[in-house]
């Protein structure tokens, strides 16, 4: 039996489940439960602190883990990033009150405060900048004005938490973060069931992304239809009753299908539908 570690709280919690739900899996009612068997499916899920979700994968007790890769990387943890999931997108950046730091050379000598030593402190020393590090539960733009630290480094989403404290980021990203799944570090990632657990969650990214779209063209136009949809592999093209006429299939990414409906209609393509993917394999 697979045995996977879910977030239990936080911004992973919600998109984590729904996604497992997506992909077929059966998970927890409540949101106290801390583990659940999905015999259907041979997995069994454990519902754990996110910060912690690394450290279990790590020691091989359970086989695979939904985390966030700034999580992971914090924890210095024995396990690595097998597929990024597209969800808690995030960057984390420092900040302070505008006007006191232009980059990394100005933390020289300061003290940051944050959730995330791991990060920062490596971040510090691959940079060669010797600062204090802070280490805050969370709410962290508050250090400031509370005067803990001159500095923050924090999880940057829409910059609402920054922008109502009154801070403003500066330097690069230290990184980007997203959910993604983990394995232990060398572990086999070819095993049958985990590939299986992969492939479900790869099918629900394509479900997210894609569309189906189908449309009639007369067979003239039918080079430029492909060029404008050209599938995956490559579109289904089958006859129509009406002799000149082809009726075309083929998956289009969602986020452009407004625009290709349109291109296809400029050259002629008529009856063009689209139709959500409610799951796949490729
Ligand atoms: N506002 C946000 N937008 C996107 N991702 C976020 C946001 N806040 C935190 N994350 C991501 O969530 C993960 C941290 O989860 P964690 O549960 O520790 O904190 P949280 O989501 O801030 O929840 P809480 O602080 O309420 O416990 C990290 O991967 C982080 O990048
Ligand atoms: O850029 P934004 O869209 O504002 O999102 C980023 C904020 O969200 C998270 O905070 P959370 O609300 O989880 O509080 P916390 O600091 O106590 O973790 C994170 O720690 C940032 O503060
Ligand atoms: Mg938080």
């Amino acid at each position: 039996m697979l045995r996977i570690a879910v977030p239990n709280k936080g911004s992973l919690s919600g998109p984590a489940g729904e996604m497992l739900h997506e992909a077929g899996y059966q998970q927890r009612r409540e949101s106290k439960e801390l583990r659940i068997v999905d015999p259907v499916n041979d997995v069994e899920f454990f519902y754990l602190r996110p910060r912690d979700i690394a450290i279990y994968v790590s020691s091989g007790r359970l086989d695979i883990g939904i985390t966030g890769r700034d999580l992971l990387i914090d924890s210095g943890a024995n396990a690595e990033e097998i597929l990024p999931l597209g969800f808690a997108r995030s960057t984390f950046r420092f900040a302070t009150k505008p006007g006191t730091a232009d980059g990394i050379e100005d933390l020289r000598g300061r003290t940051v405060a944050t959730s995330y030593e791991g990060i920062v402190a490596k971040h510090l020393a691959e940079q060669g900048v010797d600062a204090s590090v802070v280490h805050l539960d969370g709410a962290v733009e508050t250090a400031i004005e509370l005067g803990v630290a001159e500095v923050i480094a924090d999880v940057v989403e829409t910059g609402t938490s920054l922008r109502n404290a009154g801070l403003e980021v500066f330097g690069e990203p230290i990184m980007k973060s997203e959910a993604i799944v983990i394995r232990r570090t060398g572990a086999d990632v070819e095993e049958p069931k985990v590939q299986q657990f992969l492939r479900r969650l790869q099918g629900v990214l394509v479900a997210r992304t894609y569309v189906m779209m189908d449309y009639d063209c007369r067979v003239e136009q039918l080079e430029k239809a492909v060029a404008l949809t050209p599938g995956l592999e490559s579109p289904t093209v089958s006859p129509l009753h009406n002799e000149g006429w082809v009726a075309v299939r083929a998956m289009v990414p969602s986020k452009e299908a407004q625009r290709i409906m349109d291109d296809l209609y400029d050259i002629g393509a008529r009856a063009i539908l689209t139709t959500a993917i409610h799951a796949c394999r490729l």
